[in-house]
């Protein structure tokens, strides 16, 4: 008894010990986050100016399209209205035009509500019955923790937002098809077309089955997962990693157990998520580890879902959830990551899905297509035309280099936390994913840090590397802690292997140079200036 009151002391004060250590050196980020997010209020600020200042579009609205863009989804709709309201003329080409119903892309974090704002695009979450979305709840084996946005800084109408995919999707397009000098039509690109060496436009069909092609100076391809054409523009090495099996579940978002949150149930073998997409409806993903799913169709997967997955859930969502089940009414999509690896070409660039993807256990997908928009579009500015390929190349190169902060920081994320959510069967991966449970239930910096990195506030590759070391050094604080013996000193020594095992392989695909020593490249040099006027042209205007 003494025994054990001694150890529960030690495990207070020690790991507190511990924890208060790791508190200075994650002060020190929280500092430069508060920072970050002040300037990030002020790009806020400058986008809503932007949009209201009618004088800065001196748009061409006939002749040759200077911008073909591929795909009318996230990227390639934002992408066609911001480059259209600096003036190119743009023609998009999208396979269908009418409203997609996809079980993708329906949560948008802050950060990326920060760059739909930047572009000026914020009113398309609106009259779509979205929901806003302030943080997340994650539940473990009857105990929960609760990881708020750090909005603090921020107006009301800043935080994360939740809605119907498709309803999004049309919202964009109609925003990019308002400007006059945006030709959005409907067809299914087959190919690119190149000469010697450069992208020159599209071959493409359209709705009628007939044969047409697009030139343009610069092509943009914004294809989406499934891309046919990234083969030409980057090596692709796509794996996937597991699947979401999702429904809609008629729940109120005021009926959430924590209304207006991400829900994410950390079950065996994988997590669970559950977040609002509508006033009445909640989404509901049950992540499938592997290649393989049981079969929706021989009621092999509602089997799964009901004795495997529906025990594991909290009481308030289980009834909700098994009644969809009796539906049928399942779908399913592969979750598939794939790291940024650009072949540059003359006359064409990837962007969005075709061209980089991460797990979308974080939500993270559209915050990096939105940012990349961003990245594109203030490189792009200064450029009066875009006929000479190569020195736009050129110029373009520190476009990968640039991005990498919120691409890096979103993408090392998703794919370290479904690691640790989804731990091996060994004893120090167990150890680390409740290590991190723990951690972020510790709450303030242990558990701001990590969300403001999630949610895209806070875009720096170094902090989540400190994060999630620190997360680890917890663990192993806890397994030493109060009497070390060899056994746990073995398991402590794992558990490090098996954090610098799960991230290292994530930061070598993201090219450690890049995400740590951008200044290093000279390219990103080069382009940090472009960016920089073009911020100053934003506040100026
Ligand atoms: C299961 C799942 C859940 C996800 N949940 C989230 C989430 O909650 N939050 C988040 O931020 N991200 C999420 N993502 C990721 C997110 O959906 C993507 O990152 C985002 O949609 C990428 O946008 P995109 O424009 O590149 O592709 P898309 O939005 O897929 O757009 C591609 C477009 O190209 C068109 N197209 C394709 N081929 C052709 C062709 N040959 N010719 C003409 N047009 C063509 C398509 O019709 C489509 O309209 C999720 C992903 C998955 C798999």
């Amino acid at each position: 008894m003494e025994i054990n009151l001694m150890q529960k002391s030690w495990e207070f004060y020690g790991v507190g010990g511990i924890s208060l250590v790791l508190g200075f050196i994650l002060l020190y980020s929280l500092h430069e986050n508060k920072g970050r997010n002040t300037k990030l209020e002020k790009t806020t600020a400058s986008g809503v100016k932007k949009i209201r200042s009618e004088n800065i579009v001196k748009c061409r609205i006939d002749g040759p399209p200077d911008v073909v863009i591929v795909g009318a989804g996230v990227a390639g709709s934002a992408l066609a209205y911001s480059l259209a309201k600096d003036g190119r003329q743009v023609q998009v080409i999208e396979r269908d035009l009418s409203q997609p119903d996809r079980i993708v892309g329906e949560l948008l974090q802050p950060g990326g509500y920060l760059k739909l704002v930047e572009l000026g695009m914020e009113e398309c979450v609106s009259g779509i019955d979205s929901q806003q979305v302030y943080g997340y709840v994650l539940y473990k084996e009857g105990k929960y923790a609760k990881l708020t946005y750090p909005l603090q800084e921020f107006s009301s109408d800043i935080s994360g937002r939740s809605f119907h995919h498709g309803r999004f999707i049309q919202r964009l397009r109609q925003k990019a098809a308002s400007l006059p000098n945006v030709r959005m039509e409907q067809g299914t690109v087959m190919s690119l077309i190149e000469e010697k060496g450069t992208v020159k436009g599209v071959k493409y069909k359209n709705k009628d089955g007939q044969d047409f092609k697009a030139f343009a100076p610069l092509t943009i391809v914004c294809d989406g997962c499934f891309s046919n054409l990234r083969k030409n523009l980057c090596i692709p090495q796509v794996d996937i990693v597991s699947h979401f099996v999702g429904m809609v579940l008629k729940l109120e978002n005021s009926n959430l157990p924590q209304p207006n949150h991400g829900h994410v149930i950390l079950a065996n073998p994988s997590p669970i998520l559950f977040y609002p997409v509508s006033s009445t409806e909640v989404r509901c993903l049950v992540d499938v580890p592997g290649q393989k799913l049981p079969s929706i169709y021989n009621g092999d997967m509602a089997k799964y879902l009901k004795t495997k997955v529906a025990p594991q859930l909290p009481t308030e969502l289980r009834g909700a959830f098994v009644e969809k089940i009796e539906t049928g009414d399942i779908r399913s999509m592969p979750n598939r990551s794939m790291p940024a690896s650009p072949l540059p070409t003359p006359g064409a660039i990837l962007l969005g899905d075709a061209f980089n993807m991460r797990h979308p256990l974080t939500g993270g997908g559209m915050t990096v297509a939105l940012s990349d928009v961003v990245v594109l579009r203030d490189l792009l500015r200064p450029i009066e035309d875009f006929s000479d390929a190569a020195a736009l190349t050129k110029h373009l190169e520190s476009f990968y280099t640039l991005r990498k902060p919120v691409a890096s920081t979103i993408n090392t994320l998703a794919g370290a936390l479904y690691k640790v959510f989804c731990p091996a069967p060994d004893q120090a991966s167990k150890e680390m994913r409740e290590a991190c449970f723990d951690y972020l239930s510790l709450g303030v910096m242990y558990s701001q840090g990590p969300i403001a990195l999630l949610s895209g506030l806070n875009p720096r590759p170094m902090s989540l590397v400190a994060h999630f070391f620190a997360v680890a050094l917890y663990g192993v604080g806890r397994l030493l802690l109060p009497f070390p013996s060899p056994k746990r000193l073995m398991l402590g020594v794992r558990l490090l292997s098996s954090a610098y095992g799960i991230i290292f392989p994530i930061v070598k695909s993201e090219g450690v140079r890049q995400m740590f020593f951008p200044i290093t490249i000279p390219a990103y040099n080069r382009g940090a200036s472009v960016v920089m006027k073009s911020a100053m042209f934003d506040l100026m205007a």
